[in-house]
């Protein structure tokens, strides 16, 4: 069998108002690699090699990497197909830091799923496949969600429908937006900064997240830009979640006073996202961010694009 090399996005989860129901694929305008690769080869027997400007940051033992996980568990599934485990060296491009907001234990989970179905020549589809994704992403946050794993594996926007017939369905999106992504360089565990969340939620919260979520799709369906970006806010994670990100408050005020049309927290953060209207906007209110929502030298701020295409597989 021939190697394969798959490319999985970053990704926002929830994007404010669809909190572990929503998820966009990111893709920088400037064509930067925001996202992990993982190559898989034939060999002797199964081998995980990390390297990437992140390796560093993840456990050295190859067998607590999600991706060893990931083979395990495809291989298990294929078994119950009646078929052989392929035995593979697998090396995963670790491009996005941990613990960022950015979906990056998803992006190494879809790449691996991605590269593994490729390499066996596609013995499952792509719901099937999602499936797997989510229960990954499960073992690593406490609780399967599905608002990264959709979209870096699908691209676009993604809403989750909690059925597993069909784990999500593709929304529009309004194409002239262009999304600030800026990573401020310190990592918040997504299990932790889900721990910290009420489990039952006060009608009046519950009233608005439903409200908000439906006219944000019906929006998004009419192409009415002003009234999807009215409804972008989040009522579940960001009043307990912002207190974990220095300046976030500021970062907001800043960004829609130079024009953003929302602004709120990538995921569990610390990434935090502006919706702008066009790419001079994107441009100043990177900058802003730049200088001053960014707290060392693993920070980064991207203008980005949400992509049709998410994960995508080329010979190696
Ligand atoms: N390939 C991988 N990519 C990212 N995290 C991994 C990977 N393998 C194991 N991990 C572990 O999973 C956890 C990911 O933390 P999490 O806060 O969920 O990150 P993120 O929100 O960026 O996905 C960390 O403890 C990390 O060491
Ligand atoms: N819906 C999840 C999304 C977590 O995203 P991550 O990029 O921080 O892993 C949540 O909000 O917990």
């Amino acid at each position: 069998m021939k190697p394969v090399r798959a490319y999985a996005p970053a990704s926002i989860g929830n994007v404010s108002l669809g909190y572990d129901v929503l998820g966009a694929a990111l893709s920088p305008v400037d064509g930067t690699v925001l996202g992990d690769e993982v190559v898989v080869a034939p060999a002797a027997e199964f081998a995980l090699t990390v390297e990437g400007a992140f390796a560093h940051k993840l456990p050295a033992d190859p067998a607590t990497n999600i991706v060893s996980r990931c083979y395990t568990h495809f291989c298990e599934a294929l078994a119950r197909t009646g078929r052989h485990a392929p035995i593979v060296a697998m090396t995963l491009y670790k491009n996005l830091p941990i613990g960022s907001g950015l979906g990056s234990s998803a992006s190494s989970i879809v790449a691996a799923f991605h590269a593994l179905n490729a390499y066996c020549d596609y013995p499952f589809d792509e719901n099937t496949l999602l499936i797997m994704m989510g229960e990954l992403e499960g073992q690593i946050s406490g609780s399967v969600h599905y608002d990264n794993v959709a979209p870096c594996y699908q691209g676009g926007m993604t809403l989750m429908t909690g059925a597993a017939k069909q784990i999500t369905v593709s929304l529009p999106v309004i194409e002239h937006w262009y999304w600030v992504a800026c990573y401020s360089g310190i990592s918040v565990s997504t299990a932790e900064a889900r721990d910290i969340l009420p489990r039952t939620l006060p009608m009046d919260v519950a009233l608005s997240f439903g409200r908000q979520l439906g006219v944000f799709v019906h929006a998004l369906h009419v192409r009415d830009a002003e009234l999807a970006a009215s409804v972008m806010q989040d009522v579940i994670a960001e009043p307990y979640r912002k207190a974990l990100l220095p300046g976030f408050d500021d970062a907001r005020q800043a960004s829609l006073a130079q024009g953003a049309l929302a602004f709120g927290i990538s995921g569990s953060g610390p990434t935090v996202f502006a919706a702008c209207p066009d790419e001079q906007i994107a441009n100043n209110v990177a900058r802003w961010l730049a200088d001053n929502y960014i707290q060392n030298d693993d920070g980064f701020c991207h203008v980005c694009q949400i992509p049709a295409q998410g994960a995508t597989i080329r010979p190696e």
